[in-house]
């Protein structure tokens, strides 16, 4: 099996809603986010012979996923008072509202199946909120129960 890896970061803020202690407050992350895409052959033709995919456009893909976030205040739906928001999008801040709580969980689970949707073969995708903390959301081997 090869395996290829891609990594790009972006620096956002956010906060836990709903949760007890410091991180309910806003607070800034840079964000890692590493994604893996398999196969277990290669491309035996052209441009790509001899790659599972071209480096330079995973990377290219990577960061246009990941740039939308850049810099952005990222805010679970229905978590801010609606005068805060408006004023704050008035203003001109970059926010993003998200349907999920932005744990690095659920970005990993995003990233994944962002990825997925390009139509990469993603094994596994890996976010650090901080330098020690990360998420994986990788695919679990199908399981046959044979009776
Ligand atoms: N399982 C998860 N737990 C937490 C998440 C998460 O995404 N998944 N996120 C947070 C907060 O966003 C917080 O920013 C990170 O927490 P923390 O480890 O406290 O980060 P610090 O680097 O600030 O920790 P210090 O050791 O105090 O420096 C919380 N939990
Ligand atoms: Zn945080």
């Amino acid at each position: 099996m090869y395996l290829l890896k891609a990594e790009h970061s972006f620096d956002s803020a956010h906060f836990l809603a709903n949760y007890n202690g410091k991180c309910r407050n806003i607070h800034g992350h840079r964000w890692k986010v590493i994604v893996e895409v398999q196969a277990e052959t290669l491309i035996n033709e052209g441009q790509l012979d001899g790659m599972v995919v071209d480096f330079g456009d995973l990377k290219k893909d990577v960061k246009e996923m990941v740039d939308h976030y850049d810099h952005a205040l990222i805010i679970q739906e229905n978590t801010m008072r609606r005068e805060t928001l408006t004023y704050l999008i008035e203003d001109g801040f970059k926010i993003i509202n998200v349907a999920f709580r932005p744990t690095a969980e659920n970005f990993a689970y995003l990233f994944f199946k962002t990825m997925e949707k390009r139509r990469y073969n993603v094994k596994r995708t890996i976010v650090y909120e901080t330098p020690t903390n990360c998420a994986t959301y990788e695919k679990s081997e199908g399981k046959i129960c044979i009776r």
